[in-house]
């Protein structure tokens, strides 16, 4: 259990892997001063080392923040993903130890929509071979297997933010969307959904993944799948790695069966730019190969950078967790000249008595309660006058089933 009230210039604030300049200057603007920036990610050593003193911890999909790595993590307040996938973080860990996660649910949505819409026509046109062999001095002027987007059918796995978001740039374009999806979804625009993944592979001649990693998701793209595919079709991969067996794909594309793919996200990838490269799909020029950069956009990267250093700033200030991954979730008006109370408990019965009795056997007025709970965790937070905070700090820890508890002057 961690008491966090500190002097903003003592709260220290690790952010990895170049987030965006615009971060750094909205935790200034906010008072922040004490940021450790590094560009690349850590592994799993150096970052136990790193994260041991650190309040907040900024990351975007190569740093794993696994059990162990929470274990060193006595003062972490809160994670920060610079991005939209929450996978590399151990959310259950997180939330175990009372421990905030945000992320940028929309931030780099449109960046992902425009690549992944710009990939199917470029493959449609089998321009990846050509622009391959044009660089080795082959000249593959021809019209075989070249044709227009428009008219084609789009099977979309995944029809969440970025899933409808190309659903609609395809639409525009003359494409026809068809889209499975574990939920049932609402069309937008003309699109339908199919009831099973087997009917949209079988219709599909551009189909393209935007699930996220979960255990359902993982390597639901295998040889099956491939084998469900139409012959001439593309196959585009810009949602996690471990969704499509690379060496299945590897197998089908050296049949010559699909026409080609883009795969922008895999199983293992470099650490750092400095790092090879290794995947089987290398040797094959009707594959587009990108380095996990749907995302990656400046547009996107501000935006991302300014909301995901928001979140944490507002956390950190007033205690406010609306739109975090793992914790109930709750939008907090300011609370000047009183003192705030954060207490992240067990979902137990009987805390919420336990605590309120620290207020009534202390002779503490509440001004403010605000609660919200999910199914392992409860967040209470409590104003106070500010003679009581200090008082109420040292009672509320030793509240049963509390996890943290730390007060906003
Ligand atoms: N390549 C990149 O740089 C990049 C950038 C952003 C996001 N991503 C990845 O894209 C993923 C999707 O992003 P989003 O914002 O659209 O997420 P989202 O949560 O809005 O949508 C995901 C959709 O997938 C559906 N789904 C979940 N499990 C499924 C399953 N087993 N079968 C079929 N559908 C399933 C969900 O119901 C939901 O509709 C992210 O989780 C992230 O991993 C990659
Ligand atoms: O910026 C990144 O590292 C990954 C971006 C993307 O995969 C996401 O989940 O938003």
């Amino acid at each position: 259990m961690a008491n966090t009230s500190l002097d903003k210039s003592k709260i220290r604030i690790l952010l990895l892997e170049g987030v965006h300049q615009s971060a750094l200057d909205t935790l200034h603007e906010a008072g922040y001063t004490n940021i450790e920036y590094l560009k690349h990610s850590l592994a799993e050593d150096e970052l136990k080392e790193k994260i041991a003193d650190a309040h907040f911890i900024g990351i975007r999909s190569r740093t794993q923040l696994t059990e162990a790595v929470f274990e060193a993590a006595s003062k972490l307040v809160a994670v920060g993903c610079f991005c939209i996938g929450t996978n590399q973080v151990d959310l259950k860990a997180a939330t175990r130890r009372g421990v905030a996660v945000f992320n940028a649910p929309f931030s780099n949505t449109r960046s992902v929509a425009e690549l992944v819409l710009a990939q199917a026509i470029l493959l449609l046109r089998g321009i990846p071979e050509k622009n391959a062999k044009a660089h080795r001095g082959d000249w593959l002027k021809s019209a075989k297997d070249s044709y227009e987007i428009r008219g084609k059918k789009l099977g979309i796995i995944g029809y969440g933010n970025i899933g409808t978001q190309f659903s609609v740039l395809a639409e525009s374009l003359g494409m026809k969307v068809y889209f499975y999806d574990v939920v049932s979804k609402l069309s937008i625009g003309n699109a339908t959904q199919v009831n099973s993944l087997k009917e949209l592979l079988n219709i599909s001649d551009v189909v393209s993944l935007h699930v996220p990693e979960t255990p359902a998701t993982k390597y639901m793209f295998g040889p099956e799948q491939l084998a469900q595919m139409k012959p001439g079709s593309i196959l585009m991969n810009a949602s996690r790695g471990t969704v499509v067996d690379i060496e299945a794909l590897a197998e089908t594309l050296k049949s010559g069966k699909l026409l080609g793919a883009a795969i922008d996200v895999f199983p293992v990838e470099p650490k750092s730019n400095d790092e090879e490269f290794v995947s089987p799909l290398r040797e094959f020029d009707n594959v587009i190969l990108t380095p996990h950069i749907g995302g990656s956009t400046i547009e996107a990267q501000e935006n991302i950078g300014r909301e995901v250093a928001e979140k944490l700033a507002m956390y950190s200030d007033n205690g406010t967790t609306v739109s975090s991954v793992n914790f109930p979730e709750v939008a907090l008006p300011s609370h000047p000249g009183q003192h705030r109370l954060l207490h992240i408990h067990e979902n137990i019965p009987g805390v919420m008595s336990e605590i309120n009795r620290v207020f009534s056997d202390n002779g503490i007025n509440i001004c403010g309660q605000y609660l919200q709970t999910q199914e392992d965790i409860g967040y209470v937070v409590i104003d106070v006058d500010k003679a009581y905070g200090e008082l109420a700090l040292e009672k509320l820890k030793s509240v049963r089933g509390t996890i943290r508890c730390r007060v906003l002057f």
